[in-house]
Order: structure tokens, then sequence, then C-alpha cells
């Protein structure tokens, strides 16, 4: 549903985007990482059609997002960073004042029931919190009833609950077959609701991969508050010691686990504080060079 390669963006000399390519499949949901200024927003950016790349290929539904933009805007909701609203007007005039420039909208209700905003259809834009703008947001890029969504940054500033409705929201719509690409801070959120993901920095990809098998093969870890008494050295597994608490990283988390407790009782020693634990993707982002996070 989504293909770019080797797409290259530059604003002047400044070279955003240096040949990035991915793929995402219908009804997937990929998430772009990266720290602040990887390249990510430009890159969805150039899907969107906003932006003309200087180099390679980028599709969306088979189609070019610069030269066939309107029928690709058909196709596509989206939810960018800032989004420009009339502070004056009430969620549901803004999501109906919208709906002019949508083909075959959904109903207002059904939007802001989508995004969870129903309680505030009287409400003005102007006295929406962040989060709930970010949702105001969301109902906007729903309406069209879009095969492909690109999400930037969309749960920022959301409480916990909020959040949560969110990625309900997002599996919900790519469970019926939606495609979505997001680009996130929250590798949690990654994880929860992402099959695939990019890490970008400086303009390129620096990991790429389903997320499951990439992490699958990355082990796991166990941490312990390490008993007083005994030094890492005394352990039967190498350990990382931070603040008291011991890591062990191993290929199989159980395993090192039971070893590590058959060890502590056969000395009497309690390891409290016992965490066992499949590699997350922050594991794999605290494994790349310190520049790349
Ligand atoms: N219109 C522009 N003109 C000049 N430079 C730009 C422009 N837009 C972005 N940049 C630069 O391009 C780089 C990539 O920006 P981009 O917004 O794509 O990063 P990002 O990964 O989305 O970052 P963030 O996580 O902070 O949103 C940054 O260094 C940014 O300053």
């Amino acid at each position: 549903m989504i293909e770019v390669n080797e797409l290259r963006k530059s604003y002047g000399s400044y070279a955003a985007v240096k040949g990035v390519s991915f793929e995402v499949a219908p009804g997937e949901i990929f998430a772009l990482l990266g720290r602040n200024g990887a390249g990510k927003t430009t890159t969805v950016e150039v899907l969107a059609g906003f932006q003309r790349p200087d180099g390679g290929t980028v599709r969306v539904a088979g189609l070019d997002p610069w030269s066939d933009r309107a029928a690709v805007r058909q196709r596509v909701g989206i939810m960018l960073q800032e989004a420009g609203f009339f502070p004056d007007l009430t969620v549901a005039r803004t999501v109906a004042v919208w709906r002019d420039f949508t083909a075959a909208p959904r109903p207002v209700g059904e939007a802001l029931d989508l995004a969870g905003l129903s309680d505030k259809a009287r409400t003005r834009v102007r006295q929406l919190s962040g989060g709930e703008k970010r949702r105001l947001d969301l109902a906007l890029a729903l309406l069209g009833r879009p095969d492909v969504l690109f999400l930037d940054e969309p749960t920022a500033g959301m409480d916990p609950e909020a959040r949560a409705n969110t990625w309900e929201v997002v599996s919900a719509l790519a469970a019926r077959g939606t495609t979505i690409l997001l680009t996130t801070h929250y590798l949690e959120e990654a994880q929860r609701l992402a099959s695939s993901m990019a890490i970008m920095d400086e303009g390129e990809i620096v990991a790429a991969g389903g997320i499951a098998e990439t992490l699958a093969g990355r082990g796991g870890r166990v941490a312990f508050r390490l008993p007083a008494g005994v030094a890492a050295d005394d352990l039967p597994l190498p350990v990382t010691v931070e603040g008291g608490t011991a890591v062990c990283r191993a290929e199989d988390p159980d395993l090192a686990a039971q070893t590590l407790l058959t060890w502590a009782a056969g000395r009497g020693l309690r390891l409290s504080g016992l965490e066992v634990r499949a590699a997350t993707l922050e594991d794999l982002f605290l494994d790349l060079p310190r520049s790349a996070r």
C-alpha cells in the first residue's frame, strides 16, 4: 500500500532524507521512529503529497502522491503535528466544515465517536486541551474513510487513558483493513501497535524490520537488586550493576532467571525486585550508537 524507494529530500543544502526505502502492506501498522530531526515528518509529508521528493520514488495505493495528488487525497487521511483550527468554532462545527471538503464523509457524530470526542461536540476548539486537539485531528483524518492513514505523533500530549483509547481506535481501523503509518517518540506505543518499524537517524534508516521478529532475536533481561555483601563477580552469570540493580542480558531470560534463583537459594539469599522480560523496542533503541538515539 505504501512503497518508498531511495527517497531523498533536501531543504536548500540540508539533506533531511537521504535515500530511505521501506514498504507497508495493506492493513499493516508501520512505525517510523527516531529522535528529533531524524527526517520522519519530512518522509510523511512526501507520502502525503505536501512535499515533492528530490530523488527516489514513492507510491501510495499505487499512485504518485505528488503528481496524482487529487486521487491520493481521496484515499488517505492525514494527522500532522500542527493542525490549523478555527479557535472559535465548536468541535462539531469544525468537523462539519471539514466534511464539506471531503468526498463521501462519515457523519459528524461517527467521526467524533471514533476519536472519543462525543462529549466535547459543543466545546469551542480554543477550550480543548492539547490531547483533545490531537483527538480532533484524528476525527478529521478519519472523516473520509481513508484506506491509508498517516499519523504524525498521534498521541503527543494525551493522558494515559486518552492514549489507550487512541490505540484501540488505531488497532480497530487496521483490523478493518486501513493501512497505517505512524511516527512516535513513545516506543511502548510503537511496540503495542505496529507490526513493523524503521528507525531513522539523520535522514537514514539505521534499523528496520518486523518488530516481533527483530525483538525475538534479541533475547531479554533479568534484573534484581544485588543482595548485600554480594559482588557482581560472585554471580554465576555476567551482569552489569547500576545503582544497586544487577542486570543480566541473556538469549533466554527465563533460563537465566532460573540459574540465578538456584544460585541464590543455595546461599540462602533473596533476589528482591526480580524482573524477567523479553527485549523491548527501548532496549533495541538503547543498543543503537548513542548518536542515533
Ligand atoms: N521547511 C524546512 N526548512 C528547512 N529545514 C527543515 C524544514 N523542515 C524540516 N527541516 C529540517 O529537516 C530535518 C528533519 O526534520 P523532520 O521534521 O523531518 O524531522 P522529524 O524526524 O520529524 O523530527 P521530530 O521528531 O522533531 O518531529 C530537521 O533537521 C529539520 O530542522
